[in-house]
């Protein structure tokens, strides 16, 4: 279904579609952005909302899993989904990634998606990240992370997948954690981490599975910019606006020429890299290390 609403002189665009497993894209307003002026609807089963401004082109995408966006894959379906429809959307130019629920951007991979499933399962699973990171790594569109909150492991993959980074100050910590849980990053995710930090930096931050606060984020380069948690919307739109007043081709030709190594390396190696996951998440020992923090997790309360 596919509507128009005008208000306050900018014309949104709403429209509500039903995606694999239930999964919800809906283009609505979002409740604090300066953008928003449109008409605002919600239910509870939506998992990613998107709010466009038709006149400058900027689409904010929220992700809405409560309580922490821990990438299952029913979001991960929706974003991937989202992401490809504002690629076909010609008046789109950019996307803003962010939380709808502040203080968690998104805790990384559902733990549960890979505790005690079978190596099918996890397969499938581990194609369903690759996809959403090859339509986000890929987008022709500005793309720019909000980080409001935590964002560890699959939250830091994320946001290296954008082309810019503003996260809020504080106590949130953000990083590839990765070998915490007996897991290793793999290549792709590995060479952002590189693109953004330096080798060496890298290096250590992926052995030992460093989350850092979001002050040592900046300085290392991990983040671009860091405002209070507050602002991030607004400065987010602001950079962006920044960023549009260059050519869109040119900028995204640009992009893509950087880009496009890795982006064929994983398509060529898409096959070999699930298998690797679906080998290594399903060993014994890895299956213990996850269920340990698991407990982990639940004994933090
Ligand atoms: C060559 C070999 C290759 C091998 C294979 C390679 C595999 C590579 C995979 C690489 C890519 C990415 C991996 C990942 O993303 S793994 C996930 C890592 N994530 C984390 O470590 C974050 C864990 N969560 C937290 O630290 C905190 O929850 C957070 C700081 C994000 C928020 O804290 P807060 O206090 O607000 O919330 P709670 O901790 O109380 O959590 C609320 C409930 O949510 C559950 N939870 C949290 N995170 C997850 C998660 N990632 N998956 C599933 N569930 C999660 C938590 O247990 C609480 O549940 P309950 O309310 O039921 O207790």
């Amino acid at each position: 279904m596919a509507t128009f609403i005008a208000s306050g002189g900018r014309v949104w665009r709403k429209f509500v579609k039903t995606f694999p497993l239930g999964s919800n894209l809906s283009l609505k307003r979002s409740p604090t952005s300066a953008l928003a002026n449109g008409r605002l609807s919600s239910t509870s089963s939506e998992n990613v909302l998107v709010s466009k401004d038709e006149k400058s082109g900027i689409a904010t995408v929220r992700m809405n899993n409560p309580p922490v966006n821990s990438l299952n894959t029913a979001l991960l379906l929706s974003l991937r989904s989202c992401f490809e429809e504002l690629e076909k959307d010609k008046s789109c130019r950019a996307l803003i990634l962010t939380s709808n629920k502040p203080k968690v951007f998104c805790a990384g991979l559902d733990i549960l998606e890979l505790y005690q499933k079978s190596p099918d399962y996890v397969g499938q699973f581990w194609e369903k990240v690759q996809d959403m990171w090859l339509s986000l790594y890929g987008s022709r569109l500005v793309t720019m992370a909000a980080i409001n909150g935590h964002s560890p492991a699959g939250g830091c993959l994320l946001s290296l997948a954008c082309d810019y980074r503003i996260m809020a100050e504080g106590n949130f910590v953000i990083g590839l954690n990765e070998t915490q849980l007996d897991l290793v990053a793999p290549f792709w995710l590995r060479q952002m981490m590189v693109d953004a930090i330096g080798y060496r930096q890298a290096e250590m931050a992926l052995m030992v599975g460093a989350l850092y606060p979001s002050n040592k984020a900046l300085q290392l380069g991990l983040v671009d910019k860091l405002v209070p948690i507050e602002d991030v919307q607004t400065v987010a739109e602001e950079e962006v606006k920044n960023w549009l007043k260059i050519p869109d081709q040119a900028r995204a030709i640009t992009k893509m020429a950087s880009r496009k190594p890795l982006l064929d390396e994983l398509r060529k190696r898409k096959q070999e890299d699930i298998q690797t996951f679906r080998d290594e998440t399903t060993r014994e020992s890895v299956q213990l290390s996850i269920q340990q923090y698991l407990d982990k997790l639940k004994a933090k309360k």
